[in-house]
C-alpha cells in the first residue's frame, strides 16, 4: 500500500515544505498538504495540530512538519494525544527518531536545514524501521497520555 503523508508548515517552512511535496511525490508517496500556503505570516501551532490530529486519527501514516526552527511545531503537534513527534536535524536523529522513538511526525527547520539536506534526513527516517526492543518505551510513553 501506498504511505500517505501530510505535511504541514508555517510561513517560515512554506518553501521547504513546497520542495519536500515534490520530492516525495517524485518518489511515488501519496502527499496531503495541510498548509500553510503561501509565506504570508501565520502561527505554527495552528499547523502542528491540525497535522497531529490526522496522524492520529490514522488520515495520513505520517506527519512531516516544518517552520524556522522545526522546534515549535515538534512542542505542538507532541501536544495531541498519539503523536510522538521528533525534531530531526542530521542523519543520526533522523533514523533514530524511527527506530528508537517511533515517530510519527517529524520536525525540520527550514531556517535551519537546507533543502537538500532536509531531503536526505526525510529519506533516512522513511528508510528507517522501528525497533521492537523499544516498545515499553514507547508503551510509557503512551501511559503519560492516560495519567493526564
Ligand atoms: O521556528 C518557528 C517556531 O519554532 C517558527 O517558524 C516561528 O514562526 C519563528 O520562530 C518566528 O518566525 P517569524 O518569521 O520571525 O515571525
Amino acid at each position: 500500500m501506498i504511505m500517505k503523508i501530510g505535511l504541514g508548515a508555517d510561513h517560515a517552512g512554506f518553501n521547504l515544505k513546497a520542495d519536500l511535496i515534490k520530492h516525495l511525490e517524485n518518489k511515488g508517496y501519496e502527499v496531503v498538504d495541510y498548509g500553510t500556503n503561501s509565506v504570508d505570516r501565520v502561527d505554527y501551532p495552528d499547523y502542528g495540530k491540525k497535522v497531529g490530529e490526522n496522524v492520529a486519527k490514522h488520515e495520513v501514516d505520517l506527519g512531516i512538519l516544518i517552520c524556522g526552527t522545526g522546534i515549535g511545531m515538534s512542542i505542538a503537534a507532541n501536544k495531541v494525544k498519539g503523536v510522538r513527534a521528533a525534531l530531526i536535524y542530521d542523519e543520526l536523529t533522523a533514523r533514530l527518531a524511527k527506530e528508537h522513538n517511533h515517530a510519527n511526525v517529524i520536525a525540520i527547520g527550514e531556517r535551519t536545514t537546507d533543502t537538500e539536506k532536509a531531503k536526505l534526513l526525510v529519506d533516512t527516517f522513511l528508510n528507517a524501521h522501528e525497533e521492537s526492543r523499544h516498545n515499553i518505551r514507547i508503551e510509557k510513553i503512551a501511559k503519560i497520555e492516560e495519567e493526564e
